[in-house]
């Protein structure tokens, strides 16, 4: 079975993956990137080629490269670098978790394939296991996102003896706002060492009541400091202010939201810039 160096947890950035004006991957910002993560916010894992960073936009290439790119400038710097590896197709995604491991990363992730969406459960993990296979020394996490793979098969489902099948298995990446589906995968599988990983960054204060290791989001890359406030405050049980510091996360985040900005989905740096 995999053996990460120590379990997932605390901060995760979701990488935006930086582009020149002419459509080309700027390469030459992410060891700044890296640099700024750290000192300034006190983040020390990364999430790659996820959906901020628009890995399922790039193409095999480019993501070999952003990979590539991340684990090199992370090196000795963050503790943890993931790659999302998750594709439509079968073999570029076997590819990719190949490549992640050749390269160094830390772990790789997946989510459900979306176009020709798996029925159940079973079809499901059959895809999860190929990939895994690829890359049989890295610790494998779910990334469970609904809302936009539109694949409906809750987490807790999913996770009924997952280990049987993915020996890699870690933890999963939970976007949704399910908090019953959450709280039923953390409670049902207390007895593994599994990462829950919360990606709702707007009521991540929730997802850590019920019981959540750590949290992948886009809002880390400008937030983290914050957030790990918040973090902090939670651990040492002073829950009024863990509360005041998620809120004033939310007021943030539903001020971008009514911004109503046309077809922008990324939480990007620009918008703290522009309040
Ligand atoms: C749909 C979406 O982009 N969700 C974000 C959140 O961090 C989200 O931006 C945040 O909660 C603000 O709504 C993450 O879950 C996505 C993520 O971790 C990733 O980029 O892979």
């Amino acid at each position: 079975m995999a053996s990460p160096k120590k379990k997932l947890q605390g901060l995760v950035a979701a990488t935006i993956t930086p582009m020149t004006e002419h459509g080309e991957i700027n390469f030459s910002v992410i060891g700044q990137y890296v640099d700024y993560l750290v000192e300034e916010q006190g983040v020390k894992n990364i999430f790659v080629n996820g959906t901020t960073g628009e890995g399922l936009s790039l193409s095999v290439s480019e993501r070999r490269q952003v990979a590539e790119e991340w684990v090199a400038k992370g090196r000795n710097k963050l503790d943890q670098v993931v790659i999302h590896v998750g594709a439509l197709s079968l073999k570029d995604s076997q590819e990719l978790a190949r490549h992640a491991a050749e390269i160094g990363a830390d772990g790789i992730a997946v989510i459900a394939p979306f176009f020709l969406k798996p029925r159940n459960k079973d079809i499901l993990i059959n895809f999860l296991k190929e990939v895994a296979t690829a890359a049989p020394a890295l610790p494998f996490y779910y990334y469970h996102i609904p809302a936009l793979t539109g694949v409906k098969i809750r987490a807790e489902e999913l996770l009924d003896g997952i280990q049987d099948k993915i020996p890699t298995f870690q933890g999963l990446k939970f976007s949704d706002t399910d908090l019953l589906d959450f709280g039923q995968c953390v409670d049902q599988n207390r007895q593994q060492q599994f990462a829950f990983l919360f990606g709702v960054d707007e009521q991540l204060l929730s997802a850590l009541v019920m019981g959540a290791t750590g949290a992948v989001g886009s809002t880390y890359n400008y937030m983290g400091k914050k957030t790990n406030q918040m973090l902090e405050a939670f651990e040492r049980k002073d829950f009024s202010s863990a509360l005041n510091h998620q809120f004033c996360i939310q007021r943030f985040i539903n001020f971008v939201l009514k911004l109503d900005l046309d077809n922008c989905f990324c939480w990007t740096p620009d918008y703290v810039l522009h309040l």
